[in-house]
């Protein structure tokens, strides 16, 4: 595909989150009052041990789980009210979770099905999305012929077909061999600069965040806060040697190090 130019995130925030605390029961926080601002555009991930909170945070943001306290805003206004306009926030989960007997097409097509998108439009949108990820051979193919690899793509051009203004990404590679996951880097930071996306993306994966993203927030247990933000400085589109340089591996010990500042869950 032909390569976005990179565009700084703007100024303005698409995610709020202030003094946002979460407990499933009484007496147990999960989450300890956290702060956090995304910027419109920017590719921010959050990782940390197990257990610290990322996908109930992830939740959050969505919409699908309600804060015990604090206020957030996605793009100005609650989640749920940003959930009930249709496309404008996406989740991709790491399960890839398709219709098994929809095809990869129809798959794509069902988000804009739902938003009443006239069928001319929601085809010329579903070919489009899928001749981005390299899946036009497997249009017409049921989920259980593809890969692994193969699915993840079909889930997020999925999310992705209603040009959503957030995409939200909970460990989608983490059941991927390393060489699908690099492929479906490039992939996704390709995407991500064409659609001008802001992406919150949850990870383990030390060598991931830092490949990816911008901003990694780094997540310390017991109970969940933010231990650490480390910027990456590294310009755009990035390149496969960047994991190879030194800076990579400073960048590497920098949150491999705040991660132990965070204690384990
Ligand atoms: N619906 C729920 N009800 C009760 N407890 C929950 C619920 N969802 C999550 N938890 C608990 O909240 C804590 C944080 O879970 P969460 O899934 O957000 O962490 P995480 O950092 O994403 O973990 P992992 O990296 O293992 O996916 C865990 O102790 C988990 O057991």
């Amino acid at each position: 595909m032909i390569e976005a130019p990179f565009e700084h995130p703007s100024i303005e925030p698409a995610v709020e989150l202030m003094e946002v605390a979460k407990s499933y029961t009484p007496l147990d926080p999960v989450l300890a009052p956290i702060n956090l601002t995304i910027r419109r555009g920017e590719f921010v991930s959050l990782i940390g041990p197990s257990g610290c909170g990322k996908s109930t945070t992830l939740n959050i943001i969505a919409g699908l789980t309600q804060p015990s306290g604090g206020t957030v805003q996605v793009m100005g206004q609650s989640p749920a009210r940003i959930r009930r306009r249709s496309g404008e926030i996406a989740f991709v989960f790491q399960d890839a979770t398709l219709m098994p007997w929809r095809t990869v097409a129809a798959n794509v097509a069902l988000a804009l099905e739902l938003m009443r998108v006239p069928r001319t439009e929601r085809l010329q949108r579903v070919t489009n999305i899928l001749s981005v990820v390299h899946l036009t051979d497997v249009a017409d193919k049921l989920p259980r012929q593809l890969s692994g690899g193969m699915k993840m793509r079909v889930s997020i051009a999925r999310a992705l077909v209603t040009e959503p203004k957030i995409l939200l990404l909970d460990e989608p590679f983490g059941a991927l061999d390393e060489i699908t996951r690099q492929h479906l880097h490039q992939e996704l930071l390709n995407l991500w600069q064409w659609f001008h996306t802001t992406v919150v993306f949850v990870t383990h994966n030390v060598f991931e965040a830092v490949y990816l993203s911008q901003r990694i927030i780094v997540m310390g247990a017991n109970p969940g806060r933010i231990v650490k933000e480390i910027s990456i400085p590294e310009p755009y589109p990035r390149d496969p040697r960047f994991r190879s340089s030194t800076v990579f591996a400073h960048l590497v010990d920098n949150v491999i190090s705040a991660l132990g500042e965070g204690g384990t869950a």
